[in-house]
């Protein structure tokens, strides 16, 4: 079990991975002023160790480095920065182990799903980096005889970068890497909760060959000063932002006055379709995956799910038999499916969600308390007679907490479905093909699983509408947001 970072560090091959200090301008570095802040470990509630608390200032000199660094590394081929993005990618595989028990003593994710996370994370870079070799520019036939007109792309600049805590490793990674692909300086701060991820990759990014200043973490419990700085520096050309829809806004009103360019991968609020002409063993399935994910801690978790009546009570019947069979404990010390959630404000949020769907009517067919491990920890639930009365309809519960609605008819449903702020992920089980076309094409989102739960790779462009975010991230299309379109007009 876990109880220090002493204790930590006897957990990994390499302990080098584990560091405390923030990275700036390629050095290891405690805050000016030399305060630090606690890391807890969500499973028992100790404090892992504590890293430096950066300053206002601190994060100053990093945007500086970046900018300094970016000169040479910008002059650099894409094939030159693809050979460093491999080789981080090699490395970051290589030490996939201590990566995730890194992420899980941080985050409280299951080893398992830690260890996925890192892979998922290392293919981003994988990814941009050879993509890092296709910026490709264009040329336009010229509106006069004598005009040769061109296109060509250019990295935006230095690129900062805040994210949260559910995915440490990934949620940088999935910006970092086309950023740094395309030539720009990159500024990461990543959530007070989970600053260790990222300070590991920056350690085998140095080891990888980024060059001093190209990319820094800067650890901070000081949120909103660094958002601040990120939003007022005139050398930060870019800001890249992953969380709640509520932050969100915040950066957006404080970017305005710069018009400061971002990116924006916001909250969700994920519909979770079930027809009566679905495999209902696959649905069942497909809503494990989709619902308890990260225990339901991810933008993407199906936050409603709805059950055409048909098949309601088999649905309902089957999911709660595969919730009773999974496992809840420290995914540090056995197989489990659910670790603890975050902090202990997530399993007040969840109780919230509970009481008020059970208050309105609604029935806990499983789970629907504390779990006995005490803590962070929470039972996996399954709710009944769920109705648009309840919290649940209009807030992301990000918590195990799977409620149930009833519908009818397909227009009912995709009304429901669309009834929301948000517009990030969605998904629905159904076989006929006319039904399949119709609901894939009138769902309001970003993402539509058809037949399946999960949707998260690199190779496709991940991101929502309305209020759940501006931009895309992944595919060909997530280099777009790191590159400055020039028009050249040559009057020969
Ligand atoms: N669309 C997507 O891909 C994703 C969306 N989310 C959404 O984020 C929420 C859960 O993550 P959570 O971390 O709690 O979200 P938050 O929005 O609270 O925090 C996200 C990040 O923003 C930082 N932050 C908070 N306030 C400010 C501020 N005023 N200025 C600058 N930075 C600030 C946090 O720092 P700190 O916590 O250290 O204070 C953290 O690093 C959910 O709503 C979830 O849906 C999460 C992941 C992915
Ligand atoms: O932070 C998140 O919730 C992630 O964006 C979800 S995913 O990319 O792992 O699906």
């Amino acid at each position: 079990m876990l109880d220090s970072v002493t204790n930590l560090r006897d957990l990994l091959k390499d302990p080098s991975l584990l560091a405390t200090k923030a990275y700036i301008a390629g050095e290891w570095v405690d805050a000016e002023d030399g305060k630090t802040f606690p890391v807890l470990n969500p499973a028992r509630g100790d404090v892992i160790c504590h890293v430096a608390d950066m300053s206002r200032a601190d994060a100053a000199r990093a945007i500086k480095a970046a900018q300094l660094a970016m000169k040479e590394w910008a002059a650099r081929t894409g094939k030159e920065r693809a050979q460093v993005l491999r080789k981080w990618f090699d490395l970051m595989m290589a030490n996939q182990d201590d990566l995730g028990t890194i992420l899980c003593a941080e985050m409280g994710k299951p080893l398992a799903e830690a260890k996925g996370e890192i892979a998922y994370g290392a293919s981003f870079i994988e990814w941009f980096g050879e993509e890092a070799k296709r910026v490709y520019g264009e040329t336009i036939p010229g509106h006069q005889r004598d005009k040769r007109l061109t296109v060509i792309k250019q990295p935006i600049g230095v690129v900062a970068s805040i994210t949260p805590w559910n995915f440490p490793n990934a949620m940088i990674t999935r910006k970092c890497a086309p950023a740094l692909a395309v030539g720009c300086g990159f500024v990461a701060r990543p959530a007070a909760e989970t600053p260790l991820s990222a300070l590991a990759l920056a350690v085998l990014g140095e080891r990888a060959g980024l060059p001093a200043g190209i990319f820094s973490v800067i650890t901070s419990s000081r949120s909103s000063e660094i958002g601040k700085e990120f939003c007022e520096n005139p050398t930060i050309r870019k800001l890249t932002f992953t969380g709640s829809t509520e932050v969100g806004r915040i950066l957006l009103r404080q970017a305005a006055d710069q018009v400061l360019k971002c990116s924006m991968e916001l909250g969700g609020n994920a519909p979770f379709i079930v027809f009566d002409d679905a495999d209902l063993d696959a649905a069942v399935a497909g809503a494990m995956m989709s619902k308890f994910r990260n225990n339901g801690q991810t933008c993407v978790c199906a936050n409603r799910i709805y059950v055409q009546a048909g098949v309601y009570d088999a649905f309902a019947a089957k999911l709660k038999e595969a919730v009773s069979k999974t496992k809840v404990g420290d995914g540090l010390a056995e197989e489990v499916q659910f670790g603890p959630l975050v902090n202990f404000a997530a399993v007040e949020k969840v109780e919230e969600h509970i009481a008020d769907a059970t208050s309105k009517g609604a029935k806990i067919e499983i789970g629907g308390a504390r779990h006995a491990l005490g803590g962070n920890f929470f039972q996996p639930t399954v709710l009944t007679g769920v109705t648009d009365a309840m919290i649940v309809t209009n807030e992301e519960t990000f918590g195990p907490v799977a409620p149930l609605f009833k519908f009818d008819t397909e227009e009912e449903v995709i009304a429901k479905a669309n009834d929301t702020i948000f517009g990030l992920a969605s998904y629905f089980y159904a076989r006929d093909i006319g039904r399949i076309t119709r609901v894939q094409e009138a769902l309001e989102y970003g993402i539509v699983g058809v037949n399946t739960g999960i949707i998260s790779t690199e190779v496709a462009p991940f991101g929502g509408v309305k209020q759940s975010g501006l931009g895309r991230e992944g595919s060909h299309h997530g280099m777009d947001d790191f590159l400055e379109l020039k028009y050249i007009c040559l009057s020969i």
